[in-house]
């Protein structure tokens, strides 16, 4: 049966700052580092080995993947970088302290962007110091300019089933390291969650998230490998 891990990144800087992230390229803490490599510690323990990494085009990503494989002792797998997994882009948020935000706008407006399924937050200004169109890493790619969750999943989803799904039908094991909504929508793709109830999953930093999949990449068996920082889980499909 394939075994597919996801691992969000470690604590990142604007995670400490508490500010709308998205698409900018943070890095990560000292405590990010840490829960990285204590990631890789407990993907070793659990007997894990990926056949391949696939992780974003962002910093915090990529390094979370790297720190968890040196702690685990593993070395040389191939990692595959794409924007696709990127966190969700968080628009006019970008930048913006969450707390400030709420208090600006009331708690409600900010849960409704930060977790409803559909009701993206404003679109970024074009020009602005958080203009990604730019940046060499998404060059020739359309890209948005604000994204809900359901946007999110409309560019993960074809990743998925173009790259990442074909791995995992082959019997490999798969390492998909990235971040708190690209992951979520993962997640809701594989367990089904009813778009009313993805406001109820978070995926804690750090925290390897283990699933056992069958032939048709259904989940069996799921369970964040550290448990005492672990997050309710959707229920198995079928279950
Ligand atoms: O992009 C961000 O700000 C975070 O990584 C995730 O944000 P959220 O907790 O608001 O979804």
């Amino acid at each position: 049966m394939p075994r597919l891990i996801l691992l969000r990144h470690g604590q990142s800087q604007w995670n400490l700052e508490n500010r709308f992230t998205g698409w900018v390229d943070v890095d990560l803490t000292a405590e990010g580092e840490a829960q990285a490599r204590r990631g890789g510690e407990l993907i070793a323990e659990a007997g894990f080995t990926p056949d391949v990494i696939f992780t974003s085009v962002l910093t915090r990503a990529k390094r979370t993947g790297a720190l968890a494989m040196d702690s685990a002792g593993i070395k040389d797998t191939p990692v595959v970088e794409d924007w696709r997994l990127n966190e969700r882009h968080y628009g006019g948020l970008t930048g913006l302290n969450k707390a400030e935000t709420a208090a600006k706008h009331g708690e409600d407006q900010v849960r409704i962007w930060r977790r409803s399924y559909d009701v993206p937050p404003p679109p970024l200004a074009p020009g602005g110091e958080f203009d990604f169109a730019s940046d060499p890493r998404y060059a020739g790619q359309e890209i948005p300019d604000t994204e809900s969750l359901k946007i999110t999943l409309e560019r993960v989803l074809p990743y998925w089933n173009s790259a990442i799904a074909p791995r995992l039908k082959a019997g490999e094991d798969v390492l998909i390291a990235a971040h708190g909504n690209s992951l979520r929508a993962i997640v809701k793709h594989l367990f089904a969650v009813p778009d009313d109830r993805i406001v109820g999953v978070e995926i804690p930093t750090g925290n390897p998230l283990d699933i056992t999949l069958d032939a048709d990449l259904t989940p069996t068996a799921a369970r964040y490998l550290d448990e005492a920082r672990a997050s309710d889980l959707p229920p198995l499909p079928g279950a």
